[in-house]
């Protein structure tokens, strides 16, 4: 799967995304972040990437002409135009669902704004879809956008060692996940719950479930409603 990521800060998708899950699937070749500088595609004298909003206000307003034109370079070679996503707080929030439909794609192009925005014509012109990371505002689309990559990434076949490692996880199922243990079992005196040192593996996974649908309950009674509609059977 590939990244084309439209940036004022490439620098901080390579130094970023070439660290652990993400840096080793794209060693092997699994997925690819590639960070384009709008600013290199800019055709004013001062590499200006931004103008003053028409209708005055404050703060500046990314400019038309750099972003289209690293679109259209970047695409020009492809018969099949990639899914551009903005990445601003206007789109539809990103959650599990949505992270595993975007692991089918195998190109997606992310747009990071910054300053107060981008002209609406960019939008118009390119954007497909806009996703937001959540209901706050942010300096720019950089971070956005690497939260959708690591996201996104780790459902994609042969990033996570193995494909249960997020089969069972929270929000795949529609639960959180269950508390997690490891050695020591007596840590200050907290021990491990003895039912995880049973070795009885059927039992085990119904404690875990029983856990997962209680820790919803109490954590987010929201998503417990949705699961409770849909499981009421075995409730
Ligand atoms: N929240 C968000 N989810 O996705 N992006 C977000 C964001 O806050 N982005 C920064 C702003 C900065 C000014 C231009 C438009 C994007």
């Amino acid at each position: 799967m590939k990244f084309d990521v439209l940036t004022l800060f490439p620098e901080l998708f390579n130094i970023v995304m070439r660290e652990s899950i993400i840096g080793r699937a794209q060693e092997n070749g699994i997925i690819k972040v590639n960070a384009i500088n709008i600013r290199d595609y800019s055709k004013d004298k001062h590499k200006k990437v931004d103008d003053y909003p028409f209708g005055g206000g404050t703060g500046m307003v990314m400019t038309c002409q750099p972003v289209i034109d690293a679109y259209n370079d970047i695409t020009k070679d492809m018969t099949v135009k990639p899914k551009v996503i903005y990445m601003s707080p206007q789109g539809r929030v990103l959650n599990q669902k949505i992270a595993k439909e975007l692991s089918t794609e195998e190109h997606l192009i992310l747009l990071c704004g910054h300053y107060e925005g981008i002209d609406e014509r960019i939008i118009e012109e390119i954007v497909d879809e806009e996703i937001s990371i959540g209901d706050y505002v942010l300096t720019g689309g950089e971070l956005p956008a690497m939260v959708l990559i690591d996201c996104v990434s780790r459902l994609v076949q042969g990033v996570l060692a193995s494909e249960n490692s997020y089969s069972e996880e929270s929000h795949f199922n529609g639960l959180l996940e269950y508390p997690q243990y490891t050695r020591p079992a007596d840590y200050n005196g907290k021990k491990v719950p003895d039912i995880l040192l049973s070795g009885h593996h059927a039992n085990i996974e119904k404690w875990r479930t029983q856990q997962s649908i209680e820790r919803t309950k109490q954590k987010r009674p929201d998503m417990y409603e949705v699961y409770e509609r849909t499981h009421k059977k075995n409730l």
